[in-house]
């Protein structure tokens, strides 16, 4: 992202921005309440579009982005709502993310076609995969609304995970949870950062000085401070606008 800009009305709640994430890095972007995070997070999958400033993926501009092109570019997220379809499983939720790999037609899958249930099966191996590298295959057969919210969290990942992302957008995945359950989503973000890049907007600052590589902090719409985690903790400016917080 460069030079991104964005207002609602006369509120100005991005100005001049700019953030890279490497090859399998973490970047986190935090914040205090109303710094901006959650706008940024929505630039970057499309919801919101900057009135200034440029989104470029992999060498390309991505003019326009809007949030169903995310997949095609091999970016998937996970939202604070989560978005879950709760009358249908676990599994049916997770096909719906694994669907980038699905190779059959569209009339190949309404006359039910060889091709159609060879790449069912394989996709729903792929999903149940993914439900196992998150510990909830056991809950694959049942419907999103029965589950607690931790678990539910793990579904919602696992559907993002499951369309084998290069760009994992995380919008505050800690939030609601335990803290051994972040550690957990801590450890799961490490082992993720082989296969993909993520970018993490979150405001429990334990979770992001223990797993990102790069972290840009934002206040008042502004980057105040950039860095490693250690950089940060030390940082005058980020330690001025989290007064009387604590700092990891
Ligand atoms: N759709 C909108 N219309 C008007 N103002 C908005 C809108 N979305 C965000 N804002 C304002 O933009 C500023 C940045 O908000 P944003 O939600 O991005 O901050 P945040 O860092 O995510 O905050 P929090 O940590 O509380 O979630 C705030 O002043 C907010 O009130």
């Amino acid at each position: 992202m460069s030079g991104v800009t964005v207002t609602f009305g006369g509120l100005v709640a991005l100005s001049d921005v700019s953030l890279a994430v490497g090859p399998n890095q973490v970047l986190g972007v935090i914040g205090p309440n109303g710094a901006g995070k959650t706008t940024l997070f929505n630039v970057a999958c499309g919801f919101v579009r900057p009135d200034e400033g440029r989104l470029r993926w992999r060498g390309t501009e991505l003019r326009a982005l809007r949030p169903h092109q995310l997949a095609g570019h091999g970016i998937a997220r996970t939202l604070q709502d989560l978005g879950l379809f709760d009358r249908m499983t676990v599994l049916e939720n997770v096909l719906v993310g694994a669907t980038r790999h699905a190779r059959t037609s569209f009339w190949s899958g309404l006359f039910a076609l060889p091709r159609h249930g060879r790449d069912e099966r394989a996709l729903t191996e792929r999903a149940m995969a993914m439900l196992d590298e998150l510990g909830i295959a056991d809950v694959a057969r049942r419907p999103v609304a029965s589950l607690p919210y931790p678990v539910r969290k793990r579904v919602a990942l696992a559907r993002a995970l499951a369309g084998d992302p290069d760009l994992l957008l995380l919008d505050e995945p800690a939030s609601g949870l335990s803290n051994d359950e972040m550690a957990e989503i801590g450890e799961l973000i490490g082992r993720l950062t082989a296969r993909m890049s993520v970018m993490l907007v979150e405001h429990h600052m334990d979770l992001v000085m223990s797993v990102c590589h790069d972290i840009v902090v934002l206040d008042f719409g502004k980057v105040i401070a950039r860095g490693g985690p250690d950089e940060i903790r030390e940082h005058p400016a980020v330690l001025d606008a989290y007064l009387g917080e604590d700092v990891g």
